[in-house]
């Protein structure tokens, strides 16, 4: 099956560096959930991944190949990057028809993706009559169109209702229990830490962690502690409340705290740095 590769990647808007040398290897199989805070260079790395931004240096592939030079990409990478893409004055049906020829799928396979997201009954109504969470859906059937081996989800649930959140989920367990690889990017720490098997965390342009869920959470009290442990440096909005970052980790707020456990990072892979260790948590007044 097809594994995502980012090499090296860094990319530079301007003088911004949105990301830093980043390596890692997104695995068949699992669903791999792609953290970070705001501006850490999540969906960066997903838009040099699937082509639609050039890398300053360092690059990604899919099965080996960069995305730009895949024949017919939507069999190889379905991808929900940004659910208002679709053209508003298109029916549901029209817009994925379109998608399907362009990528020689046949029409078929249209009715099967409606089905799937749920959106049969409103199939023939124009995308801009649609809700937030129905353009979701849409966007979750465009990248299932052509049953492609990678899957690439941008915040899927985002404006989802709780049928939908449900939904979202099993379809991605799914996915990944039939050999498929699935990278979802989520600020959500209750749903990564049902749907994802793998984690990869950036801050600030830079990879902190690696990790299988089981180790990632190791010793933390949920996935949200250990993940606010690790990008408590690496916040660049965190707004000031007056008290330390909401972690609660069972230890009485007298005990001494030192910097946190860095999250393993697995094994690096040959030619890939070590990645660097968290930033420690400054302890707020
Ligand atoms: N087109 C662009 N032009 C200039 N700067 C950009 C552009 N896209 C992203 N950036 C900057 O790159 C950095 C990384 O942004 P990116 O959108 O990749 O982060 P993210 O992790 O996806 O954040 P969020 O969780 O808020 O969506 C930020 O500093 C952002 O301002």
């Amino acid at each position: 099956m097809t594994s995502i590769d980012v090499h090296d990647l860094t990319k530079d808007y301007g003088g911004t560096r949105a990301v830093d040398g980043v390596s890692f290897r997104v695995l068949p199989g699992r669903v791999t959930g792609f953290l970070g805070p705001n501006g850490a260079g999540k969906s960066t790395t997903l838009r040099v991944v699937l082509g639609l931004d050039r890398p300053t240096s360092g690059g990604a592939t899919l099965g080996g190949r960069p995305y730009r030079s895949l024949d017919a990409p939507l069999r190889h990478a379905g991808a929900l990057l940004d659910a208002a893409a679709a053209h508003g004055g298109r029916t549901a049906r029209d817009h994925l028809l379109i998608l399907a020829h362009s990528n020689r799928i046949p029409a078929a396979r249209v009715t099967e993706v409606l089905a799937e997201s749920g959106l049969e009954s409103v199939a023939r109504h124009r995308i801009r009559t649609f809700s937030l969470g129905m353009r979701q859906r849409l966007g979750v059937a465009a990248a299932l169109l052509g049953d492609p081996p990678v899957l690439i989800l941008d915040e899927p649930a985002n404006g989802l209702d709780p049928e939908g959140i449900v939904w979202i989920r099993g379809l991605m367990r799914r996915l990944a229990g039939e050999g498929r690889t699935v990278l979802v990017s989520s600020h959500l720490m209750t749903e990564t830490a049902l749907a994802a098997d793998h984690l990869v965390v950036l801050g600030r342009g830079r990879l902190l962690a690696d990790a299988p869920m089981a180790d990632f959470v190791g010793g933390h009290a949920s996935l949200e502690d250990a993940y606010l442990r690790l990008t408590a440096g690496a916040a660049p909005f965190s707004a000031r409340t007056g008290t330390p970052p909401s972690v609660t980790t069972g230890t009485p707020p007298s005990a001494p705290t030192g910097p946190p456990a860095p999250a393993p990072t697995g094994t690096p892979r040959p030619g890939q740095a070590p990645t660097p260790a968290p930033a420690p948590i400054e302890e707020k007044g």
